[in-house]
């Protein structure tokens, strides 16, 4: 028999689930690996988490925080683990990275004490890449731990007076192209780009919009927490959160989730003063629908039609769906704006809310800040001239156009429209003259120089909606 003494053995203890962390780091795969956006993949993951039982509200709000924030902090998280990782970031396994970022965020952006928020990513990453790399995770979030967000802003980003873009990048989020995009758009001094980038960093309010004839902000507002809305008279705005899906107005389409400045834009371009007949409206990139709801619905209490139209056919199948029920009559088709299916000429008001960058609605995509590249605007803006061209050709003399972007970049706004408004006149053929945008949003203040508008999250609380109104002479 040995006389060797056996060492006890460490007993093996499982690791610790935690649903809420498990599915945070589920929605953060879903984003970084397959391109998903959290505001689609987070949905069915709690919904599913509720029915198994496993989730409550709490549950849910905190897996959201966990997601939305870590999502939208990453440049500057990345920043923080670059200094404490002994490689480069690019080098670390994406999950690892996720569960690191995660932990980041709880460390740093949100009010989970220390100990809670490491060992809680410890455990998650035991539950989720082994045993051995949640050693790896614990040594690296002790560092992260070792300063609060301030600290760690002051190690990682230069003083504003050395590099006021970078600076500005790194404490407020934003990848460095788009702080110089949206300052360039904005102008003015220090004061006005930290509280445009503060506001992306806030998650908006949920808006409904009431459509006319199909259901009123009365009825609306009978939902706890509900107020009117600041600027449209559509608007009611769910103060206390919750499930505006699960509302029967919003259910039955008579009501639609839409942030107010998407609301104004439908609105001006329904007002706008034009010449003749006021019959036939075209909404030409129409798809998911919520601006072609509240156009067809307007469109009906004046006794005209809207036709909407939209390049992707599954994208015009949800306009079919959203225009369901609308009072008047109206058209879906599936077509492309730069060859139009429609002869010249044949519309009385035309919207044209073009694919963009989306830097107007940081707010509610978190990722999208860091997915974008500059180099995407290159085939964006060219494809926003050809529509907005496409547009003032599908409206008749007298007519209007409203030409929409949910992005401020000077590239897909001012300049696209001054392009094509240079390359028309060196044509001779179709005449334009620019409206005042201003009046036809009253009441809504600091809406720029004019005649375009550009509308502001830290100004309006709506998204950077941009809109430009041509009426066409010839
Ligand atoms: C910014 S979204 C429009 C949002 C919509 N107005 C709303 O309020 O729900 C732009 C839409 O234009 C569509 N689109 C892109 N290229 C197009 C084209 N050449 N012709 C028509 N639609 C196009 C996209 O598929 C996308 O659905």
């Amino acid at each position: 028999m040995s006389t060797r003494q056996r060492r006890p053995s460490r007993t093996y203890r499982r690791p610790q689930r935690d649903p809420v962390r498990i599915l945070a780091f589920e929605a953060l795969r879903a984003v970084g690996e397959r391109g998903a956006y959290a505001n689609l993949v987070l949905p069915p993951l709690l919904a599913r988490a509720k029915e198994d039982g496993e989730f409550d509200a709490r549950d849910a709000a905190l897996a959201t925080e966990l997601v939305y924030g870590t999502l939208r902090r990453q440049g500057t998280y990345d920043a923080v683990l670059a200094a404490c990782v002994d490689r480069p970031l690019g080098e670390v396994d994406p999950p690892v990275l996720d569960v690191l970022s995660l932990g980041a965020h709880q460390l740093l952006g949100t009010r989970i004490p220390s100990h809670a928020a490491v060992s809680s990513s410890v455990e998650l990453a035991r539950c989720v890449v082994g045993d051995g790399r949640a050693k790896f995770v614990n040594a690296v979030l002790r560092r992260v731990a070792a300063h609060d967000l301030d600290d760690w802003l002051e190690r990682v980003a230069p003083p504003y007076d050395e590099d006021p873009e970078r600076h500005l990048a790194l404490v407020h989020a934003h990848p460095r192209w788009v702080v110089a995009a949206l300052w360039d758009a904005l102008g003015g001094d220090r004061a006005g780009i930290e509280q445009l980038l503060a506001a992306d960093n806030e998650r908006p309010l949920v808006t409904l919009a009431a459509r006319p004839g199909r259901s009123t902000v009365e009825e609306l507002r009978a939902e706890p927490g509900a107020e009117p809305g600041r600027w449209s008279p559509y608007a009611v705005r769910l103060t206390e959160g919750g499930e505006p899906g699960a509302l029967a107005a919003v259910r039955d389409g008579r009501a639609g989730v839409q942030d107010e400045g998407s609301q104004l834009v439908a609105l001006a371009l329904a007002n706008a003063p034009l010449t003749g007949p006021d019959r036939r409206w075209l909404d030409g990139c129409a798809g998911p629908g919520g601006k072609a709801a509240l156009l067809a619905a307007l469109a009906a209490e004046r006794g005209a039609a809207l036709v909407a139209a939209e390049r992707q056919p599954h994208r015009a199948r949800l306009v079919a769906d959203v225009l369901d029920g609308n009072p008047g009559p109206y058209q879906v088709v599936v077509a492309d704006g730069t060859r139009p299916a429609w002869r010249p000429g044949s519309f009385d008001r035309v919207l044209i809310d073009v694919p963009c960058t989306g830097l107007g609605a940081l707010r509610r995509r978190p990722e999208a800040r860091w997915r974008r590249r500059p180099e995407d605007l290159d085939g964006l803006v060219a494809l926003q001239r050809e529509l907005l061209r496409g547009a003032l050709a599908a409206v008749r003399p007298g007519g209007v156009v409203g030409y929409a972007t949910c992005s401020p970049h000077l590239a897909e706004t001012r300049l696209v429209v001054a392009d094509v408004l240079k390359g028309l006149a060196g044509e001779g053929g179709t005449a334009v003259e620019r409206i005042d945008a201003r009046p036809l949003l009253p009441g809504v203040p600091e809406l720029g120089p004019g005649p375009d508008v550009q509308l502001w999250p830290h100004r309006h609380g709506t998204d950077a909606m941009y809109l430009a109104l041509l009426r066409r002479t010839a």
